[in-house]
């Protein structure tokens, strides 16, 4: 690989971790527009499960954004991200790079796959944001053992903690959750977040020792989530499509895609489903309506079926 990072200042790199749903994208759109009025040069690599990209559509146009959609980025080899990296700062050269890493990494693997030997020495991992979805949170020993130790990892890891979704909690289940984040990492740094806002300022360099040699821990090969990418060919009802929703295992832990609706005479609706939590959001632009399901030992044929029969 010809490398061409040749710059005095290190580029800096901001990574976004953190389970799926829990508000990532949320984040990067609020720090982008802050990088935005400041003036800084941000670039963007987005990671997600699933080959096609639903969340690359929702940021702001005005960013170089770079996307790798055949999966995680701590699987799919260092060499890709290495790439990617070379490949915003040949054509950009940004002052810092946000990284959204997929909902199922572990932070330490994204950390490892940034610092392969070609590039590490001109980037700053600045710093590990976690987002974490209160209300999941709370829920998490619904989940399978390896699920939960994700969860716990990505936490564990953090410089900074996005104690996230604070709206859709009660004031008790709020402080369990406090009580027990301060319990298991003491020295932790978090925030309280409602959508993920947060001020840029304080985001403060990673102080942090980080043991990656001795890492051994690959959170997928604990893993049984596999996931479906569904092509709507026409527009569906909303009612049996929420209907539909009602009927999904917990172990569907994300859905989210453009779908277009018999009822609403817009181009496509963005739809979004965390936690059981559904959003719909009107959009007057017609995308790719691709909706992607992601879960635990997903019978992706089963749905499929489901899927088809809604566009019956
Ligand atoms: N009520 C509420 N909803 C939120 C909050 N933060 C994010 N959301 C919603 O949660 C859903 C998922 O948010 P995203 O920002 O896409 O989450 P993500 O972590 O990027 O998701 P993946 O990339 O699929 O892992 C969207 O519908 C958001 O609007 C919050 O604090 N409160």
């Amino acid at each position: 690989m010809e490398v061409e990072i040749n710059v005095q200042r290190k580029i800096e790199i901001i990574i976004l971790s953190g389970f799926l749903g829990s508000g990532k994208t949320t984040l990067l759109k609020n720090l982008l527009e802050q990088e935005q009025k400041s003036g800084r040069k941000a670039a963007i690599l987005m990671n997600e499960v699933g080959e096609v990209s639903i969340d690359g559509y929702l940021l702001p146009p005005n960013f170089p954004i770079e996307e790798i959609t055949n999966g995680c980025i701590c699987c799919s080899g260092k060499d890709q991200l290495e790439r990617t990296i070379l490949n915003l700062y040949k054509t950009n050269r940004p002052d810092v790079i946000y990284i959204e890493s997929s909902g199922l990494a572990h932070p330490i693997d994204v950390i490892d796959s940034c610092l392969s030997p070609i590039i590490a020495n001109d980037i700053e991992i600045k710093n590990v944001i976690t987002v974490l979805d209160s209300l999941r949170w709370c829920h998490r020993q619904e989940y399978s053992k390896p699920i939960q130790c994700l969860m716990e990892e990505q936490v564990k890891y953090a410089d900074l903690l996005l104690i996230n979704k604070i709206d859709l909690i009660q004031q008790q289940t709020f402080n369990k959750v406090i009580e027990e984040i301060e319990n298991l990492h003491p020295n932790i740094h978090y925030q309280i977040t409602s959508h993920a806002r947060m001020e840029i300022s304080s985001i403060q360099s990673s102080c942090h020792e980080r043991e990656i040699e001795h890492q051994q821990f690959h959170v997928h090969n604990h893993l049984h989530i596999n996931h479906l990418v569904y092509v709507f060919t026409k527009p569906i009802e909303k009612n049996l499509f929420e209907q539909w929703l009602q009927t999904l295992p917990l172990s569907i832990f994300r859905i989210k895609g453009f779908i277009r609706f018999k009822e609403t005479p817009v181009k496509t609706t963005l739809f979004q489903y965390a936690y059981g939590v559904p959003m719909y959001l009107n959009q007057e632009i017609a995308f790719p309506t691709n909706l992607v399901l992601i879960g635990e030992h997903l019978n992706a044929e089963k749905l499929k079926r489901q899927l088809e029969k809604l566009e019956n």
